[in-house]
């Protein structure tokens, strides 16, 4: 089982990071960077997969070769952002079965306002990783995570670039089931509900939208 929370400290990590923090970092480098990134994360999120094995034939004998239950994955991204992470992803797992919760948190209330949903079936059957670059408030996080149970997700991880020591809380509070990994904790929240320092909106900055 992974730890609680686990922060990816990896020197590659957070040099990149700190390149996608940099308000001057063109949305191009941003979504690069991200893609780069993912594929580092996704590493420690896919450690202790339910593994299987394969019957390979090398050039010298047939062995029972080790493979990952690639079918018994299945990947949430939280549009719009979690797409950043979600594709860097495939490419490491192109065989994951793919969902989306589209959730947008209402600037006002903070609270996460749900306009679409679209997961693969017998998530009891599967490891479900959830992604979206930030854990701010929690608030999206935690609705997502409510939905996904509530089809049928037993054993869910939860993978961001950034969380605020308040978002952990608040998922830990809600679901102490749901392992965390992130590239960094920052500091606080601010007034407004962002992550400080932080990076800015990630789907803005990632799609260009500001
Ligand atoms: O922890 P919370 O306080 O709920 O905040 C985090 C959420 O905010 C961002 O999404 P946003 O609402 O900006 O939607 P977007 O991805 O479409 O930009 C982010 O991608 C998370 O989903
Ligand atoms: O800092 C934050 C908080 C929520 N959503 C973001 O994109 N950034
Ligand atoms: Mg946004």
């Amino acid at each position: 089982m992974l730890e609680h929370l686990t922060v990816v400290s990896h020197p590659l990590v957070q040099h990149k990071l700190t390149i996608m923090r940099d308000k001057g970092t063109s949305t191009a480098s941003f979504r690069q960077l991200l893609r780069e990134i993912s594929l580092l994360l996704a590493y420690e999120v896919t450690r202790e997969l339910p593994m299987t094995t394969r019957q390979i034939e090398t050039p010298l004998c047939q062995m029972d070769a080790p493979a990952i239950e690639g079918k018994k994955l299945a990947l949430i991204s939280i549009l719009r952002a979690g797409n950043g992470l979600l594709d860097g992803i495939l490419e490491l797992i192109p065989a994951a079965r793919v969902g989306f919760v589209g959730l947008y948190r209402d600037p006002e209330s903070l609270q996460p306002v749900q306009y679409y949903c679209k997961v693969p079936d017998h998530l009891e059957d599967r490891v479900t990783i959830v992604v979206d670059p930030m854990l701010a408030t929690g608030n999206s996080s935690v609705a997502a995570v409510d939905l996904l149970k509530q089809k049928g997700a037993r054993e869910i991880r939860f993978l961001c670039l950034l969380a605020s020591p308040e978002g952990i809380a608040r998922m830990q509070a809600a679901h102490p089931d749901v392992p965390i990994v992130t590239a960094a904790v920052d500091e606080c929240l601010n007034d407004h509900g962002y992550i400080v320092p932080g990076l800015g909106d990630a789907g803005d900055r990632m799609f260009g939208t500001k």
